[in-house]
């Protein structure tokens, strides 16, 4: 298991970059025969967004087949399906890619019918035995990861890979996540943080910090930290 640390002068730019670094990983994966389907998980959050818009492209016209890759979503928050506040489906539509497989696209339930609970027994069952080639990681200033908060229920431990979220401490309150057990069963975690005010917690989590749940997740193969300036300002090698 080991880690690696990049860092970019600034946002844009590291959204660059992870876009590109996704294509070539998702690419390699794929070359290791005609029917390797890659395994991605995605994270919400305002530098994914910015990933995911340069993916959209990178994705449309590079080596990479988009028909053999499945996206799944490590949380999503528990409100209607045309919510802004959703994970997924901004991202579903930020990634029209030509290609994709909607049978592969694996969003979280919305609030649409399903209890909260219910809904994370349904994401469970569909997410099955699945291993993640790569977990994308947003982290919040809190340290939190997916929808894993410090100090807060949802960090208890658990034998679940998908469990319900109440009373979030970042709004909105319900949410669904995927459990330490499910995310750190991945070949490859890839941390994205950028901003200044993820300082302290991006150093934490880098030295694997136990108080964050950011500092409790890592790859079986690789964890990896895509970083801004601003954001690896704490961390001192
Ligand atoms: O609420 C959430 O927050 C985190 C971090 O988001 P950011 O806007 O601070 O980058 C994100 O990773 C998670 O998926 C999301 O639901």
């Amino acid at each position: 298991m080991s880690d690696e640390l990049n860092i970019f002068p600034d946002a844009e730019q590291l959204a660059t970059a992870v876009s590109a670094a996704l294509v070539t990983r998702i690419s390699e994966l794929q070359a290791e025969s005609d029917h390797r389907v890659v395994q991605l998980c995605l994270t919400g959050g305002t530098i994914a967004t910015k990933i995911h818009r340069k993916l959209a492209s990178d994705l449309g016209s590079g080596p990479v087949d988009p028909g053999r890759i499945e996206l799944w979503w490590g949380d999503e928050r528990f409100v209607a399906t045309d919510s802004p506040d959703r994970n997924a489906e901004p991202t579903i539509e930020l990634l029209a890619v030509d290609g994709l497989a909607p049978e592969r696209i694996h969003p979280m339930p919305s609030a649409a019918g399903l209890t909260l609970a219910e809904a994370a027994e349904a994401y469970a069952a569909e997410l099955g035995e699945v291993t993640f080639d790569i977990c994308m990681l947003g982290l919040g200033p809190d340290g939190h990861i997916a929808s894993l908060f410090p100090d807060h229920p949802s960090l208890e431990p658990t034998s679940a890979t998908v469990i319900p979220v109440t009373d979030s401490p970042k709004p909105p309150p319900e949410r669904i996540s995927l459990t330490l057990p499910v995310i750190n069963s991945s070949a490859e975690v890839w941390f994205l943080v950028s901003g200044e005010e993820k300082a302290a917690a991006a150093a934490k989590a880098y030295r694997r910090s136990e108080r964050i749940p950011g500092g409790r997740a890592h790859g079986t193969v690789e964890t990896i930290f895509w970083l801004d300036e601003e954001a690896a300002g704490e961390i001192s090698d």
